[in-house]
């Protein structure tokens, strides 16, 4: 089929990418035209497991183009998808301009045959049919240019244009780091819209992938296809985000008060976890929860419940748990060095989560200011950001070239990301080259015993 995905970031271009690799013919458009110019050369412009071998790829095999036309991607596509992104306003509410833009120059290229138009974006509630009203607009718009005053009817030059088009929400729930894994191996796919015929492309286009032709496990029960109203599909992917986040929160809460009684949260979350009715996912203690959607999201839908009166108490918690969860380890780094002005603490990692190079919410800039702001020196050494130079964000912060190099003259440690690298580097020696050999694990990454064996005072997160 053809598809033009607008948005080529961590959502858009995966999906224009695994949607290529399956076979349909994919136009990638964003209006970020150095963004183009690399993606054109087979470089992606996002570090994503996996994304530049399928990129590559199908570009060798004629399935993907890049451009900054969106005219070009909406006469390509048959179906539209949007996936700008809808960052926070600082009143917690979605920022949707960029959506509007997209929808508006949808509306204005429309160019007659039939299209779907998917808000892959997370979007509030009630866009999709918001994202149909501005693509009306759009037309409208360009109505109005083209048609001369007193000259023939809009009707005569857009016949049922409005017609020709239908709105489908189709929420992403891919994880940075796991983007491609994700998008072949849903758990669900979730296709909110009202019209048959929509929703009947939707599922032709997902059929590979609903059959797990190129899933891991392709031995596996065909994936579940939930078809719901707009609305609820739109409500889907905040509530499964506030869900995740509230999760994260409580077993943070629980590893607090670990950390009071004396009790091990590892323990305590297996022990749970396996009581089916909970599942043993989500339930990693540390230093709480960030990057591009938890933070945002849960706002949003706080903001949404506010809009209309209602207090989301249970959402306000588990955004407030977490803000002081993000200061745990600038609370353990105060036990242990006492003072903290004139020492140096490291930071082991730096992105949000491993095998990404977001920056965007990282637990690690709240921890970067307030160590600066009591005083004290930080240097970091994170795989991704100390290979590809700095990011979007960060400062106050030395970053080092490796993990001994950062261990060199710290009075602690802060593990901050669980990079799976950090499992093997060289404690002992690390230990030696520190002044104070105190490490604050705050993703109960490692194992405390091999951690004290190396030489390191080993504090953990409710362990
Ligand atoms: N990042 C994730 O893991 C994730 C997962 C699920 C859902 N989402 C949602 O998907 C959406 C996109 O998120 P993201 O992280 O991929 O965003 P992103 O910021 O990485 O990428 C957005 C892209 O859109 C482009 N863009 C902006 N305005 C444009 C326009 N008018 N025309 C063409 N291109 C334009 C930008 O240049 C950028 O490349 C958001 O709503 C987000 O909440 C994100
Ligand atoms: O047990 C856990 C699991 C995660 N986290 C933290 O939670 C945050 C989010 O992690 P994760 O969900 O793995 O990453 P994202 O890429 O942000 O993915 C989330 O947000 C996306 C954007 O909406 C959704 O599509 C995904 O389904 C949803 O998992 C990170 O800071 C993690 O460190 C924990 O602290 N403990």
């Amino acid at each position: 089929m053809r598809v033009c995905v607008i948005g080529t970031g961590y959502v858009g271009l995966v999906t224009g990418a695994c949607l290529a690799h399956i076979g349909h013919d994919v136009i990638c458009i964003d209006n970020n035209e150095e963004k183009v110019k690399l993606m054109k050369s087979g470089q992606s412009p996002i570090f994503e497991p996996g994304l530049s071998e399928i990129m590559q790829s199908a570009i060798q095999a004629g399935k993907i183009q890049f451009s900054s036309d969106l005219a070009a991607g909406v006469a390509h596509g048959e179906i539209l998808f949007i996936a700008v992104g809808t960052p926070p306003l600082p009143t917690g509410e979605s920022d949707t301009r960029y959506v509007e833009a997209v929808a508006r120059g949808i509306g204005a290229n429309l160019n007659g045959g039939y299209k779907v138009i998917v808000n892959k974006s997370t979007v509030p509630i009630g866009s999709g049919d918001w994202v149909r009203m501005i693509v009306l607009d759009g037309i409208a718009e360009r109505q109005k240019i083209l048609v001369p005053a007193g000259g023939v009817s809009s009707d005569e030059i857009l016949p049922d244009a409005v017609a020709q088009f239908d709105v489908v929400s189709n929420p992403e729930f891919l994880r940075e780091g796991s983007a491609v894994y994700d998008t072949f191996n849903p758990d669900r796919i979730v296709l909110g819209g009202n019209s048959q015929k929509a929703i009947a492309l939707m599922q032709e286009l997902y059929a590979p992938i609903v059959e797990r032709k190129y899933a891991a496990d392709q031995s596996l029960p065909p994936v579940s296809v939930l078809a719901t109203d707009l609305s609820s599909a739109e409500m889907i992917k905040y509530a499964a985000n506030a869900f995740l986040a509230t999760k994260i929160s409580f077993i943070n809460e629980v590893a607090n008060i670990c950390d009071r009684v004396g009790a091990d949260v590892t323990q305590v979350a297996k022990g749970i976890g396996l009581d089916s009715r909970i599942g043993n996912k989500f339930l990693n203690a540390g230093i709480g929860w960030g990057g591009s959607c938890f933070p945002k999201d849960v706002a949003a839908l706080i903001h949404t419940a506010d809009d209309y009166g209602y207090e989301a108490q249970l959402m306000k918690a588990a955004v407030s748990v977490n803000e002081r969860q993000r200061l745990i380890a600038l609370e353990k780094l105060q036990q242990a060095l006492k003072i903290l002005k004139g020492k140096t603490v490291g930071l082991l990692g730096l992105t949000f989560k491993p095998d990404t190079d977001d920056m965007r919410d990282a637990p690690a800039l709240n921890l970067i200011e307030q160590l600066n702001r009591l005083g004290a020196k930080v240097k970091a050494y994170d795989p991704i950001v100390s290979q590809t130079g700095m990011r979007h964000g960060l400062s106050g912060v030395l970053v080092e070239t490796d993990a001994e190099r950062l261990a060199d003259g710290c009075d602690a440690l802060v593990l901050v990301t669980e990079w799976e690298q950090f499992s093997n580097l060289d404690y002992a020696k690390m230990a030696k080259l520190m002044l104070h050999p105190v490490l604050i694990d705050g993703r109960n990454f490692l194992d405390p015993e091999t951690m004290v064996r190396a030489g390191f005072q080993y504090v953990g997160v409710g362990r």
